[in-house]
Formats: structure tokens, C-alpha cells, sequence
């Protein structure tokens, strides 16, 4: 069969190619169903990355967060129609002491590999897992990015001491809503306080202990750990304060993805022996926390629902424009591609 992947050429330019593949093979056929725009595919869109990185990885399909149904399966272990997630790192080895997502052979779709903007996507049996059917379609599309705030804190419990009475987020986005969002379930005993840059978006947060806008934190405020879900230019910033309001040997969860490198204070991470660790991208094993997570405290979802402010059908290139300038231009939440082309 004739697969058509629909690739970045340019920064702003979609162009479809035409890929042979045979339905003879192990793997798994997925018609891309809902699909969900990243920062990252934003950074490639929108020609943020550098022009070397740019020259390297483009032509290149966007998207590495998205649900699909099961078209073909050769060993029949999926039905035919099944809801399924897509994982987007391929791990080619195993190794005892590195998650599959930090071992450097593995490849990531969207990122060097192409993504999901594809009529059919050919995926390996453990690189899918299956949806219940409470969890709605819409958000499902951004469980990669759940996934991945689990990842954080799956690497939190163990990296973390055991006081964890405060525990701050800095972010009021979609990482820092859904960071906050497992970390209150996750730890009902603990304080999340949000630290956010807009009034607005922090309304959002209404599951919360508390809030601060970050230029007006009080002088005594302290936190026994963060995260931070800034990313960019901002996270210098973030970093900052985190290292001024945290408590001696609390723990940094660094999530956020910068461009440039950022300062950090090292003399004041010393003095305090504060514990700085990043976490990036997830694997099998997270989805499958995730997905399992939602199924047992499914009123986490409608939390998360709230993330879904734009849904755009996609029936031609046009229309892949379309909603990666829409997402642009959101002020809040996550923009879904409901995938008709
Ligand atoms: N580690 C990983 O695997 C992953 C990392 N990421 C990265 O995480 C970062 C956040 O992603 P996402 O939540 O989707 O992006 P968003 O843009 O939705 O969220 C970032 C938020 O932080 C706010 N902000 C800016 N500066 C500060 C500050 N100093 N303190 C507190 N908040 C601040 C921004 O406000 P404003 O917009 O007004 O500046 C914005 O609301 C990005 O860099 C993204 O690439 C995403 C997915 C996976
Ligand atoms: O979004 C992400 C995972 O969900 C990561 O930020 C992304 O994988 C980084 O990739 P790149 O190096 O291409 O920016
Ligand atoms: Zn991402």
C-alpha cells in the first residue's frame, strides 16, 4: 500500500509524501484518530529550533501525541476498532538502569522520526496501549503529555525525601495543570501551591491549595519540593525562585524545555544541597500508569477535560496549518486535530 505521511518541510510549510509499505509485516496498523499539538512541534513549526537542528531533522511528520483505532493487526492481539494510545519513543535495546527514554539509541516520533501526521501509522504491539471507555476522546489525545508529567513524578517519589508537606509547581500552563492535578491526587496529604505568571490562567487551577503570582511571592513562603513546568527563556527565572523558597535538601524536578542554556545559582544549590534532577519524554511503562491511574480516579478527567479549548478537524494541509496557527494564538490549554484527512 501507498501510506501518506504529511511532513514539515519548512518552518510553516506542510508538504504530503507518499511512503510504500507492505501489511506483511509484525506490526500494528493505526488510522490516527485525535492528535495533539506539542511545544515542541510548535518549536519545528514555527522555526525556533536551531538552524542546524532544523537542516538536520526536517522533512520530518509532526506529532507525537495522539490516539488511533486498530485497523490490521497480524497477530491479533488488538481487535479490529480498538481505542488505543500511541507511544512515540521506539526503544531499540533494553538496559537495567535507564528508562527506555534516556537510553540514547532510542528514537522519538516528532523528533528526528515522524510522527503521527500519517494515514496509517505501523506501530510495534509495545508501543500501543489500550483506552477504557470512560476516557474521553478529546483529552486522550494529550495522554502522551500525562504521561509524561507521571514520568516526573514517578522519578519525584524516589529521588525525594519524605517530607513533603509543600509542594510547589511553577507554571500555569498545560504541564503545570496536569503536574498539579496528579500531584494533588497523588499526595492528598500535601500543600500544592501554584506559582504562575497570569491571574487568569491560574483560575484554572481550582483544585489547589494555594497560588501566588510569581512577581509577588511573599518573603516567608517555603516549599519542601518544585516542578518546574516553565520551559524557555522563563525557567531561568523560575529556577531562581525555587532555589530561593525551597527548603534546605528539597528536591527540583526540572520538566520545562529550553532552547538556550539557562543559569542556575550553583553556589545557593550547594549551600542548601538541593537535589536537581530533569525528567524528559516517558515509556511504556508510564502510559500504562497513566491510563490505569485515570481508570481508578476517573474524576481526574474531567479535571483534565478543562485543557481541551480548540478542536480541529483536519481534512486537507490546509487545514494542518490552520490549527498549528490556532494553537499559536491559544491563551490557554490544548489544541486537538481530529484527524479526517
Ligand atoms: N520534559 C518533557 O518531556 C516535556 C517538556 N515540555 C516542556 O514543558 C514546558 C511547558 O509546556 P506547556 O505547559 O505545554 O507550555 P505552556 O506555554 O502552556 O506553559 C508554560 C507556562 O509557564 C508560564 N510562565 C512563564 N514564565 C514563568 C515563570 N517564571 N514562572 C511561572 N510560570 C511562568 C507561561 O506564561 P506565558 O505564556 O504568559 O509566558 C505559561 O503559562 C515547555 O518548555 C515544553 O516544551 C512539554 C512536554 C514534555
Ligand atoms: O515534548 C516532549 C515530550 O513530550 C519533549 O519536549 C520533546 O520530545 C523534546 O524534543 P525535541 O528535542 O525535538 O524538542
Ligand atoms: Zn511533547
Amino acid at each position: 500500500m501507498i501510506n501518506q505521511v504529511y511532513r514539515l518541510v519548512y518552518p510553516g510549510q506542510f508538504e504530503v509524501t507518499y511512503k510504500p509499505r507492505t501489511i506483511n509485516s509484525d506490526k500494528v496498523i493505526i488510522r490516527p484518530k485525535f492528535l495533539s499539538v506539542c511545544n515542541a512541534d510548535q518549536r519545528y513549526y514555527q522555526g525556533k529550533r536551531d538552524a542546524s537542528v532544523l537542516e538536520k531533522k526536517l522533512p520530518m511528520s509532526l506529532i507525537h501525541e495522539g490516539v488511533g483505532e486498530v485497523v490490521y493487526d497480524p497477530k491479533e492481539e488488538f481487535e479490529v476498532g480498538q481505542p488505543v494510545v500511541m507511544i512515540p519513543n521506539l526503544p531499540i535495546e533494553q538496559d537495567d538502569h535507564m528508562d527506555e527514554n534516556y537510553l540514547r539509541s532510542s528514537r522519538f516520533r516528532s523528533s528526528g522520526y515522524d510522527g503521527f501526521m500519517q494515514d496509517y501509522v505501523f506501530m510495534r504491539h509495545d508501543r500501543l496501549v489500550p483506552l477504557f471507555k470512560e476516557l474521553d476522546i478529546h483529552t486522550a489525545a494529550f495522554l502522551e503529555l500525562v504521561s509524561v508529567a507521571m514520568h516526573g513524578i514517578t522519578r519525584f517519589n524516589f529521588k525525594s525525601h519524605d517530607r513533603k508537606q509543600t509542594i510547589g509547581v511553577w507554571g500555569d500552563g498545560n504541564l503545570g495543570y496536569i503536574t498539579s492535578i496528579l500531584l494533588k491526587n497523588k499526595y492528598p496529604e500535601s500543600e500544592v501551591v501554584l506559582f504562575g505568571k497570569t491571574k487568569r490562567k491560574i483560575e484554572y487551577f481550582t483544585f489547589i491549595d494555594k497560588s501566588y503570582l510569581i512577581n509577588n511571592i511573599p518573603s516567608d513562603v517555603e516549599i519542601d519540593h518544585a516542578f518546574e513546568c516553565v520551559g524557555g527563556l522563563g525557567s531561568e527565572m523560575a529556577i531562581e525562585q525555587i532555589i530561593d523558597c525551597i527548603k534546605p535538601q528539597g528536591s527540583i524536578s526540572l520538566l520545562g524545555v529550553s532552547e538556550d542554556p539557562v543559569e542556575i545559582n550553583t553556589r545557593m544549590v550547594l549551600e542548601k544541597g538541593i537535589t536537581l534532577f530533569g525528567s524528559s519524554r516517558s515509556g511504556r511503562n508510564d502510559f500504562v500508569d497513566t491510563v490505569d491511574f485515570l481508570e481508578q480516579n476517573k474524576e481526574v478527567i474531567s479535571y483534565l477535560n478543562h485543557l481541551v479549548t480548540k478542536v480541529v478537524t483536519i481534512n486537507n494541509i490546509d487545514d494542518i496549518r490552520h490549527a498549528f496557527e490556532e494553537d499559536q494564538v491559544s491563551a490557554w490549554g490544548k489544541t486537538v486535530l481530529e484527524w479526517k484527512i
